[in-house]
């Protein structure tokens, strides 16, 4: 049989970047307050490690970085750093127990942005690593743009940040190019060479990001890193709610988080961020579970699970059977029902065609109330008829 992803993991850790990579969604500030209550129902949620922000960048980011450290939450609250040791010594003012120090490995990045060399970014990132490990902190080694970097550099700058104590790398598809199996063949190569713990972090930019940390997690990664609603830089990164529920229902991997709560932290980062959420959002759109479509409606009826993936319940959000232009005669029978009223077959056709017309007119589905006013006329026509017979 065809190994399933359970086969190739023991855990999976999750680390959220809602507050680093999500905030860096340009136009996107949180208020601290609001990085204080999104860190807590990270937490809630059962989010393994929370990326908290950028120590160097001073003032109130270094407040808020603070504040969530001392909240004294189950999850490890992570600080983002440049292999730069002043960062890192900001990092530690903030009282964090985990830094990201994070240096480009690509060729491109290394002559055009940072002007260096191969030997230079192995030598920060040593001197940096080192110097967070001699502190006492957990350290991830952050590969920037891993994904267009020459494997071999990249396997020399895993082995590095081994050697200098680094607890995990972070591989990251900076500008998310990858595809899944691209993804699933860089990461296994770099854990068969190095035997490191890898961390995906992954971007949406061809709307792979779930797809690839789920690859990588097949290849071997162990960390999956995420954001609620999947914001991040451009398109975004991998989304906490999708990744979270891909493992559990396409995978059967429970990672045992109040999934339920997803509807919640997911609005609230919604409102914070000022970045709505698509009603045809994966997992928590408001159109994930609406079923207007005849066949659909009907079969849902019968039974959910003929057009649902998983019991909306499960996220926090609840059915909707919407009558409209799809709708067949089961959903408007089903609907009337909810009314507390049985349709004749006759009332079924004839309720159905005047819904059909009015959606039509309108280009919408229709409200409750707008039902009754055609069911009121449904009778009035029923009875005129019967009128006539006698
Ligand atoms: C892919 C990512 O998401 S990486 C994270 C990106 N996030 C952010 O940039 C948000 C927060 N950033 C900031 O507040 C600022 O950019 C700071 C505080 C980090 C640095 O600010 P400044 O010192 O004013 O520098 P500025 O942002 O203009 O330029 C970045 C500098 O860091 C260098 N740099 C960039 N990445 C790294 C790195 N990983 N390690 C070491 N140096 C780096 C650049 O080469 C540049 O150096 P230069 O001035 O010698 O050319
Ligand atoms: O270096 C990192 O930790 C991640 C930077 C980043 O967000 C990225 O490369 O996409």
């Amino acid at each position: 049989m065809y190994p399933t992803l359970k086969d190739f993991v023991d855990k999976i850790f999750i680390v959220d970047t809602t507050l680093r990579d999500g905030e860096q969604t340009a136009g996107v500030v949180f208020a601290n307050q609001e990085k204080i209550h999104i860190a807590k129902m990270l937490d809630e949620i059962g989010v393994n490690q929370i990326e908290a922000g950028i120590p160097a960048m001073g003032g109130a980011e270094k407040e808020a970085i603070k504040s969530i450290v001392n909240l004294g939450l189950k999850a490890s609250i992570m600080a983002w750093n440049r292999a730069v040791i002043e960062d890192i010594k900001n990092s530690i003012d903030c009282g964090v127990d985990a830094v990201a120090i994070s240096i480009s490995t690509s060729d491109i990045h290394i002559k055009h942005k940072l002007k260096s060399s191969r030997e230079d970014v192995l030598d920060s990132m040593s001197k940096a690593v080192e110097f967070a490990k001699s502190k006492g902190l957990y350290v991830s080694a952050n590969a920037e743009d891993a994904s267009r970097s020459e494997m071999d550099f990249l396997i020399k700058f895993a082995e590095r940040a081994r050697e200098c104590g680094a607890d995990r790398l972070r591989f990251c598809d900076t500008l998310g190019i990858l595809d899944p199996f691209e993804t699933f063949s860089k990461i296994k190569t770099i854990r068969d060479s190095v035997g490191i713990d890898i961390e995906m972090h992954t971007h949406n930019d061809f709307g792979m990001a779930t797809a690839n940390a789920l690859a990588g997690v097949r290849g071997g990664a162990r960390y999956v890193g995420v954001t609620v609603n999947g914001l991040g830089e451009r398109a975004g990164n991998a989304a906490l709610e999708e990744v979270v529920m891909a493992l559990k229902i396409i995978h059967n991997i429970d990672l045992g988080f109040k999934t339920k709560k997803f509807i919640e932290i997911c609005e609230y980062v919604a409102n914070a961020s000022s970045r709505q959420i698509p009603i045809w959002k994966t997992i928590v759109g408001a159109n994930i579970f609406a079923h207007e479509s005849g066949i659909h409606a009907d079969g849902v009826l019968k039974n959910p699970t003929t057009y649902e993936a998983f019991s909306p319940d499960e996220v926090g959000l609840v059915r909707q059977i919407i009558i409209g232009k799809h709708s067949g005669s089961a959903a408007i029978k089903s609907k009337f029902n909810q009314f507390g009223i049985e349709l004749s077959k006759e009332e079924t056709k004839l309720i159905l065609e005047n819904v059909r017309n009015m959606s039509i007119q309108l280009k919408r589905p229709l409200f409750d109330k707008e039902l009754m006013y055609i069911y009121n006329d449904v009778q009035k026509i029923l009875n005129k008829g019967a009128n006539l017979a006698v």
